[in-house]
């Protein structure tokens, strides 16, 4: 049957909002709104939460709404609903505009508007910054454009207090530099996918040694933005020292790729390692970050 003329599924449609890497987009946001000191009720902060996932899944629509071409060339992305020919690229246009405005607005009238604000740059920043400006032209699109993922922990913090503090602030930084390690780590054992579909990703661009060495550079400061809250006072011990030990195995695993000189996919243990781990960092760090919070409270 022509897709134009199928009614996409509902499996097809989540698939549309990338759920397995907003999951952890959307609990950093969760912990942003739970470490806040202003406790909102119930109803509110879940709605809060609602709303980013809402929001993030649709710009993760118009993500793939925009690069549809990309997807199909690249293993990893050819089975994705658009791509794959069984969902017409207009309705994940609907799909996304559609959730993009009903997440905004409904953050402005649960919470307050400088969350909504806060929710729509983000949105904005991912789809226009990075996935339709940045991602094809420059290998340092992960850098910038990146900092659209970084955004939902100070949404949660907002959205729950009205105002930013240097806090949210700092967790915004943590993502913003984790990005890089992040995505660098997979690239590397993933190359050949990005540089079969004409996309400037780092290791494609500039080699597999400044890509080991670039990722480094952005883990060194993203493991003093990850301690600093503890000695600036803003965070208790429980948080302080999970930092510490997430902070020293990230940094070894990091410093185990810099070091690697394997050109083959097959030797990139330190690289699948470090994109593994920097999944679980995360998950742990803000974990600790709550029930940080919530027992000095
Ligand atoms: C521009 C920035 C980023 C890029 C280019 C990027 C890219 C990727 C890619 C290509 C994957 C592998 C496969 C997949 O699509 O599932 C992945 C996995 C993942 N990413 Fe990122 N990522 C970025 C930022 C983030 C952020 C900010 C978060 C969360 C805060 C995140 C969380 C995850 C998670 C949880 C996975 C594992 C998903 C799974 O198990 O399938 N990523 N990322
Ligand atoms: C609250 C809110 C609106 C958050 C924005 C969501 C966001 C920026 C998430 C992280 C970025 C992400 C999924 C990158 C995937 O890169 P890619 O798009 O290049 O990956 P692909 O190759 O798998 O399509």
């Amino acid at each position: 049957m022509d897709p134009a003329l199928m009614p996409a599924s509902p499996r097809d449609l989540f698939a549309l909002t990338k759920p397995r890497v907003m999951s952890l987009v959307v609990f950093t946001g969760l912990c942003g709104l739970i470490a806040a000191p202003i406790a909102m009720p119930w109803v509110l902060a879940f709605t809060a939460v609602l709303c980013i996932a809402v929001g993030a899944g649709a710009a993760g629509a118009l993500n793939q709404w925009y690069e549809a071409d990309l997807d199909a060339k690249m293993k990893r992305t050819a089975g994705r609903p658009l791509p794959a020919g069984r969902m017409t690229r207009e309705t994940a246009l609907h799909f996304g505009v559609g959730l993009s405005f009903f997440s905004v607005i409904l953050m402005g009238f649960a919470t307050n508007w400088h969350a909504a604000l806060w929710l729509a740059i983000s949105i904005l920043f991912y789809v226009i910054i990075y996935t339709m400006w940045l991602k094809r032209r420059t290998a340092q699109n992960i850098v910038i454009g990146g900092a659209a993922g970084a955004f939902p922990p100070l949404i949660g913090w907002v959205a729950a207090t009205g105002e930013l503090a240097l806090l949210p602030v700092l967790l915004f930084a943590i993502i913003f530099l984790w990005t890089p390690p992040h995505f660098w780590a997979l690239s590397l054992f993933i190359k050949s996918d990005y540089g079969n579909a004409g996309v400037p990703m780092l290791p494609v661009v500039s080699g597999l040694k400044a890509t080991r060495i670039q990722q480094f550079v952005y883990t060194l400061p993203m493991v003093a933005a990850a301690i600093a809250p503890w000695p600036l006072g803003l965070v208790g011990a429980i948080y302080g020292w999970a930092s510490v030990a997430l902070n020293a195995v990230f940094l070894l695993l990091s410093l185990r790729v810099l070091l690697n000189t394997a050109q083959e996919p097959s030797g990139m243990k330190p690289e699948k390692q470090l994109f593994g781990f920097s999944i679980l960092y995360l998950f742990v760090l803000f974990a600790a970050l709550v029930v940080d919070r919530m027992l000095l409270s």
